[in-house]
């Protein structure tokens, strides 16, 4: 018998592209491989999760068009509420890259949801490529350099990932500015492609005795992500890889990822992209079946200008 009928819940986060869906993926296939069922709640910003292919034939529930800490934290509850009487095992929780994890691990610290929850780990992944030059980036930006340091702090284990894109030297710099900012006892593992050993990733870290109740950071934290926004296009053209890729580049000041489904033009066999830290990677994938083609751009003080330029220049090849 169950002596404990809670469902555990990995909370993973992390600024935008640092490679949260690349761990949640992991922790899927291993649940699915110990014969347990996952739970999804994925966050995106957009109205439209351009992603959801890497999720087929799982129990997903996607929160759209906000991010789960403000404006659809209600959604969030209301999805919990529908896990309750749900047969899964274990619940995946996916934040958007401007999610503060604090307010999500508020609502899962909700009494009407501890009863049936239990976190078990705050997961956040830090990008090690890029986690110094956002400071400076964002320099401007308080509410973004808040939020940069939540994530970090909120974590129970911290996930530094794409090492494989930064040398050893650059590496030690950031994980001192980490460890300044993290309790001791939290750990940081270095990783490509997020592969932290799973029994060290899905160890229990979190106890409810850590909960307080100086949630006061809930005003402050409504605006963290004031400048950074998502813009969704509709791309039904083919287009040009090396066109996508040039114009992303022009946009790098004000892009920070990009990702979404196009069809190549010369090839007309539809790809899911993913742009981050500079680079543009294609998967081909099987035509989305009822999703159009479209490219989402999330960024720091996106003009409309600029987005139509881009969007124009993309499309009228
Ligand atoms: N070079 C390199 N690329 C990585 C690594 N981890 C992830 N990526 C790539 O970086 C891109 C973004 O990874 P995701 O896992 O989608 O990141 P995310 O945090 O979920 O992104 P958002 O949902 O936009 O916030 C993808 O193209 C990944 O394949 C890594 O360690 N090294």
């Amino acid at each position: 018998m169950n002596s404990n009928p809670k469902v555990p819940v990995y909370v993973i986060s992390g600024f935008l592209g640092s490679g949260k869906t690349t761990v949640l993926l992991h922790m899927i296939s291993h649940f699915r491989n110990i014969g347990k069922n996952p739970g999804i709640i994925l966050n995106e910003l957009g109205d439209e999760n351009v992603e959801n292919h890497l999720f087929e034939g799982q129990q997903v529930v996607e929160l759209l068009n906000g991010c789960i800490c403000c404006t659809i934290q209600d959604d969030l509850k209301t999805t919990l509420k529908g896990y309750i009487n749900e047969e899964v095992d274990v619940l995946l929780i996916e934040g958007t890259g401007v999610a503060n994890p604090l307010e999500i691990k508020d609502v899962l610290l909700d009494p009407l949801y501890l009863e049936h929850f239990e976190l078990q780990s705050m997961i956040s992944l830090v990008d090690a490529s890029h986690y110094l030059e956002y400071q400076s980036f964002f320099n401007s930006s308080k509410e973004i350099r808040a939020l940069l340091k939540e994530q970090v702090t909120s974590a129970n284990i911290l996930v530094l990932n794409k090492i494989d894109l930064v040398s050893e030297k650059e590496l030690n710099k950031v994980e001192a500015k980490l460890a300044d900012e993290l309790d001791d006892h939290v750990p940081i593992y270095r990783t490509s492609f997020g592969e932290v050993p799973l029994e060290l990733m899905l160890e229990k870290r979190f106890h409810v005795r850590e909960v307080s109740h100086s949630h006061s950071t809930h005003e402050l934290h409504h605006h963290h992500h004031h400048h950074i926004e998502a813009t969704k296009l509709r791309v039904e053209s083919p287009v040009k890889k090396d066109v996508l890729e040039k114009q992303l580049k022009k946009l790098s000041k004000h892009v920070i990822r990009a990702k979404g489904i196009i069809q190549l033009a010369d090839d007309s066999r539809y790809f899911e992209f993913q742009y981050a830290a500079g680079q543009l990677r294609l998967n081909m994938i099987e035509k989305p079946d009822g999703l159009s083609p479209a490219v989402v751009l999330i960024g720091d003080k996106l003009e409309q200008d600029k987005v139509e330029r881009f969007y124009k220049e993309l499309t009228e090849q």
